[in-house]
């Protein structure tokens, strides 16, 4: 998911869309926090992505573009005692309660006026770090930049895991197909199909697929990047999310 200010050409295509509205496209101030978590699906090492990312250079790469960076470190997720599996959903009390605390920490750095970058982590730390941004930004739209839609709920779920299923927690319109799980008690659906965009899909699920068709989603596929360009796709997709609002799209 893109949450970081557009650079090079991605960044003009959103200036020249946005018009008179573009000045505030440049952002002043990044807040970088770190998320070492792994249990939105089986395999441990992604929790050391926030650590390897930092070692390789990220604040000083983002400093030397002229950011002001404000590392908040990494989140500490405290361990959930017997978390046994919830209509076939893996470590459901676990990813609620680690995306409940990142919820909070990005709702507050967004709040305080910062950009914020946020180091995962599995996949299924999208549900705490865009229902942040969602408590600040109640216009908030969503590019979604991923070889998978990550829309499953959990009655359509191959896998259980939650890495696969962080979309369907956001989408009011799948409310209804959305049993409680433990753990996502504090969750509320903010996002509707309309101010969501897939760019880059490649593996998507039979269920997924289902879903994006019946809520009409917008999607590019891989194959669609490359028969139309990103540009072209990015162009389409700003349209798309801009066209929203029509005061913003003339
Ligand atoms: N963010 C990811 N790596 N997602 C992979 C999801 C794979 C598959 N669609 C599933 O639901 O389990």
């Amino acid at each position: 998911c893109i949450f970081m200010a557009l650079r090079g050409p991605l960044s003009r295509i959103l200036r020249s869309k946005l018009g008179k509205c573009s000045q505030q496209t440049r952002a002043e101030s990044v807040a970088v926090l770190g998320a070492p978590f792994c249990r939105g699906q089986k395999r441990g090492g992604v929790e050391q992505g926030p650590k390897v990312i930092r070692d390789a250079g990220l604040v000083e790469r983002l400093s030397s573009l002229d950011y002001s960076v404000h590392d908040f470190g990494d989140l500490n997720f405290p361990p959930v005692e017997k978390d046994e599996p919830y209509m076939g959903v893996k470590f459901p009390r676990t990813v609620g309660a680690a995306n409940k605390m990142l919820s909070g920490a990005v709702s507050r750095a967004v709040g305080a006026g910062h950009r914020l970058v946020l180091l995962g982590g599995d996949h299924s730390l999208a549900i705490g770090s865009v229902s942040g941004h969602a408590r600040q930004c109640p216009d908030l739209c969503l590019i979604w930049v991923d070889a998978h839609a990550d829309i499953n709920t959990p009655m359509c779920s191959p896998s259980g895991n939650l890495h696969g299923q962080p979309v369907a927690f956001m989408l009011k319109e799948l409310q209804d197909k959305m049993p409680s799980i433990p753990g996502f008690s504090w969750m509320k659906p903010f996002l509707s199909s309309r101010d969501l965009v897939y760019v880059g899909l490649r593996d998507v699920d039979p269920g997924e697929h289902l879903i994006l068709k019946n809520l009409g989603i917008q999607y590019f596929t891989m194959r669609d990047i490359d028969r139309l360009g990103i540009q072209r796709v990015m162009e389409v997709a700003l349209d798309h999310l801009l066209g929203r609002y029509p005061s913003l799209s003339e």
